[in-house]
């Protein structure tokens, strides 16, 4: 499914603050994302990418401004409400219990809405994750960790997809593996925010790309843009 530039906003953040403790890490943050499409922040280290996923997530609570999915107000939600609207959120760490096996972290988050992907399918989508039902989670190499958090967050029937640098650590084989993934959700209709460090594998999958600067979005470019005026990013990155 491609994303459709006219359609409403699934997902609208308006002067979005936020706060640890009293360090404010967001500075008001105003951007949208659209049913299909997928979106990603870029920015350096300590800019407020991962801040803002778990601000939408409600993992940051002290929050202010606005975050509105489907026309319904997200501030003020506890993260356990916010799954429930279908929201789902893949953490940079994976978050993988290294004493359960693949099969026991797969279906130990709850069905939270119709729609989500079947423990029968999920095997079939992924067969790697298929042999290695048995294995630790300890024993996974972080390819295959990666796929575990993204799989599992399939079952509980989210479609927007807060996805934090599913890349970071992995070697290029792995990385082209997760973009074939993440190109695969988008084709099936989930709409995708995924923070990204590594500009070679957001520009292989992302529909559009927000610039963020110590808690505020500075810039946002199109995939054309992305690969015409990679200088404009890279001063942005400092790389
Ligand atoms: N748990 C925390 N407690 C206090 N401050 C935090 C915490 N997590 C992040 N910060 C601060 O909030 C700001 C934004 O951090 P955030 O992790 O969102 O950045 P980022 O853009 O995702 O960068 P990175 O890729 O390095 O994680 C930074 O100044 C960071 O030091």
């Amino acid at each position: 499914m491609n994303s459709d530039a006219n359609a409403a906003p699934l997902l609208q953040v308006k002067d979005l603050r936020a706060w640890y403790n009293e360090s404010q890490a967001l500075h008001g943050m105003n951007f949208d994302v659209r049913p299909g499409e997928l979106v990603t922040l870029i920015g350096r280290n300590g800019a407020g990418k991962s801040t803002t996923l778990r601000s939408i997530m409600g993992i940051v609570r002290k929050r202010t401004g606005s975050i509105c999915y489907e026309d319904e107000e997200l501030i003020g939600k506890r993260t356990f409400q916010i799954a429930r609207k279908g929201i789902a959120y893949c953490p940079e760490e994976r978050a993988i219990f290294s004493l359960l096996n693949v099969g026991e972290n797969l279906t130990l988050p709850p069905v939270l809405r119709q729609g989500g992907v079947p423990d029968s399918e999920l095997l079939k989508q992924f067969p790697n994750l298929r042999e290695r039902r048995k294995s630790r989670g300890t024993l996974l190499s972080g390819g295959e960790q990666q796929m575990l958090a993204i799989a599992r967050i399939l079952r509980t029937g989210s479609q927007f997809l807060l996805l934090d640098e599913p890349s970071e650590g992995l070697a290029p084989v792995v990385v082209k593996e997760i973009g074939q993934l993440i190109l695969r959700l988008k084709a099936q209709g989930y709409t995708i925010l995924l923070v990204e460090q590594n500009l070679q594998f957001a520009r292989l999958v992302a529909d559009r790309h927000i610039v963020i600067e110590h808690g505020a979005v500075v810039d946002t470019l199109s995939a054309e843009e992305l690969v015409s005026d990679m200088g404009r990013v890279k001063n942005y990155l400092g790389v």
